[in-house]
């Protein structure tokens, strides 16, 4: 018999996705015999010490919300035997996009009730573990200005209103980044540091990205202001890396980035703070339940 404790962030998606939840419980109860226990998160961080709390006395730990609270669930979770599911409520669903999964939490919990565990790589941004990916920059000055009820009310539009403020402010900042002891200077924009393909849930910027090859891929966007967007955008769609101006690709295992002031930094979703700070891959240290056709690169 499977032991499986839910963590649920009950701030996160509607009435009719949490209905979802408790049938797809249900059904593990009835169907599979999992004895399954539901905890809900009251605030920030909760979801971390239930995790840790929790693993020490299950085989399954799902995390049912968004990418936020995958983040906090995984960082109880890594270097454990215990498995990490995840029920999609969120706004992203990004690591449910990725591993295509269900965004429908019944099919999904259906899909986990049928799945198999695989051992992946994970980011570490000094202490916080990640599990798809760091931005520095851009992105995180973007994930700053959104809050939970921005997202409740307007979903992903939600980024897409809030950047417009922070792109006609963006400026390059003087960045040193060393990947492996490997030098890299310039005006950052960006900087995003993946460890799997799918980024916001539409673009693979980081495409050569596996969760299995102990590397992280870096892609690294260097200019002056908003201005220099339009051409790197074009060279992410086109992968033109190493061609573009300012648009570089690299895989390394370590990435230390300093700036001339702090830039801010996001973990799969989530503002943890500012530069200087130091990035590395923790090489196959985290079980994940995965739908039985999802095939992890
Ligand atoms: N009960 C709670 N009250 C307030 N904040 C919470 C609670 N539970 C979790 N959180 C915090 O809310 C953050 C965002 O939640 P979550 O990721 O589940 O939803 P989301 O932001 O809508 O989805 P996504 O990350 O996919 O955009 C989490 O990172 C976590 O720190």
């Amino acid at each position: 018999m499977k032991r499986v404790t839910v963590i649920l962030n009950p701030n996160a998606g509607n009435a009719h996705q949490r209905r979802a939840i408790a049938q797809g419980i249900t059904e593990w109860r009835s169907n599979q015999g999992w004895q399954v226990r539901l905890r809900e998160t009251r605030k920030a961080g909760d979801a971390t010490s239930f995790a840790r709390e929790e693993a020490k006395r299950n085989d399954l730990i799902v995390a049912a919300g968004g990418d936020g609270t995958i983040n906090e669930v995984m960082n109880g979770l890594v270097g454990t035997d215990t498995a990490l599911g995840a029920l999609p409520v969120g706004t992203g669903n990004v690591w449910v996009r990725e591993l295509q999964q269900s965004l429908n939490p019944l099919h999904a919990a259906r899909q986990l009730a049928d799945g198999h565990v695989e051992l992946v790589d994970v980011g570490q941004a000094n202490e916080r573990y990640f599990l798809l990916m760091a931005g520095v920059g851009l992105d995180a000055a973007i994930t700053r200005e959104v809050h939970s009820a921005d997202k409740k009310r307007l979903g992903r539009l939600a980024y897409v209103i809030k950047s417009l403020p922070v792109l006609w402010r963006l400026r390059g900042t003087r960045t040193r980044i060393s990947l492996d002891g490997q030098p890299l200077k310039g005006n950052a924009l960006f900087v995003l540091i993946s460890n799997s393909r799918l980024y916001g849930g539409v673009l693979n910027i980081a495409y050569r990205a596996a969760m299995r090859d102990g590397m992280l891929d870096v892609c690294t966007m260097m200019g002056d202001s908003a201005l220099d967007a339009p051409k790197l955008l074009a060279g992410i769609l086109f992968r033109g890396y190493g061609v573009i101006q300012g648009l570089e690709y690299v895989q390394a295992r370590e990435i230390e980035i300093a700036c001339s002031k702090p830039l801010p930094i996001q973990v799969d979703g989530d503002a943890i703070g500012t530069t200087p700070m130091t990035f590395r891959v923790v090489p196959q240290t985290l079980r994940v339940l995965l739908p039985r056709t999802t095939e992890i690169n």
